[in-house]
């Protein structure tokens, strides 16, 4: 097929889909986990993709240049809910770790801080109150509120005073704040680096952090006018109407995500 002129925004599904299927080998697709291909619950350790989302995630991988799980969970997480996807990239930590051949990579900047984290999830724990669930992440350490949103404002607190003593960085996301290190790295950036070479890119998020994602492929389409970058959100009471007006679409839910990928399969195959 032709190469047609890149669409331009704002654009119907069905016209980004029809710039992609004819650029397949150019392009990139990149998702965001929780909320976007799993389904949000009050216990991060129970969470696990839909099973329509392994299934086409692999598929797709075959079709396109690269697929890739970009997300706040360590890799060694993803991992354990991507374990039979042998095509897909993984991207942990916001990008301070990445698989690569087998092995996962840590940027060197940040392992000086995994001391310090663990030490800040035990007294996250001693501190604050039972219903503020601590997940530590081996490089964060994230202060969950889902089942206690009552107490935010404590945790924001709490976050805040020991941000400025420790010299860390605060990442806010659904019903949850998060401790990093001073390590510049996220998930724009990630993004950036990326899809340096790619003719075409889509990212699929739905957390204040998958904001930064969304702007890297617009800044791409600033700088090359051959480049197109197509931003998808997923509804969410909590941060869905700010990914929403950032997005090009917006779909249901993680269910809803593989059925839009599903549908559009029969299309790369001629
Ligand atoms: O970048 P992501 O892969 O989307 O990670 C963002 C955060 O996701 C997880 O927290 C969110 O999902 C939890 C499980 O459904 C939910 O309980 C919580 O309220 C959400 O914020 C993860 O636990 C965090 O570490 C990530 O930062």
């Amino acid at each position: 097929m032709a190469e047609s002129a890149r669409p331009s925004h704002p654009l119907s599904a069905a016209e980004a889909w029809e710039f992609t299927v004819a650029r397949a080998k150019d392009t990139t697709f990149f998702f965001d986990f929780d909320g976007v291909l799993a389904p949000v619950a009050d216990d991060p350790d129970a969470v696990h993709p839909v099973p329509q989302a392994l299934d086409v995630l692999e598929t797709l991988a075959g079709l396109v240049a690269r697929v890739a799980i970009v997300s706040a969970r360590p890799v060694s997480f993803l991992q354990s809910r991507f374990a039979r996807l042998t095509h897909v990239d993984l991207y942990g930590l916001y990008g301070l770790e990445v698989l690569h051949e087998g092995e996962v990579v840590t940027e060197p900047a940040a392992l000086p801080w995994v001391p310090a984290m663990a030490d800040l999830a035990e007294q996250a724990r001693a501190e604050l109150p039972d219903a503020i669930l601590v997940e530590y992440k081996r490089l964060s350490v994230a202060l969950h509120y889902r089942t206690a949103p009552h107490l935010a404002d404590q945790v924001e607190r709490w976050g805040h005073e020991q941000a400025e003593r420790l010299g860390l960085r605060i990442q806010r996301g659904r019903m949850v704040v998060e401790l990093k290190p001073p390590v510049d790295q996220d998930k724009g950036m990630v993004i950036s680096d990326a899809v340096l070479t790619a003719g075409c890119a889509w990212y699929f998020g739905d957390d204040m952090s998958d904001v930064k994602a969304f702007d890297a492929l617009r800044a791409r389409e600033a700088l090359d006018p051959g480049f197109f970058g197509m931003c998808v959100a997923v509804a969410n009471p909590e941060t869905g109407a700010e990914l929403s007006s950032a997005a090009d679409l917006t779909l249901e839910s993680p269910e809803a995500v593989a059925r839009f990928l599903t549908d559009a399969l029969p299309a790369f195959r001629g």
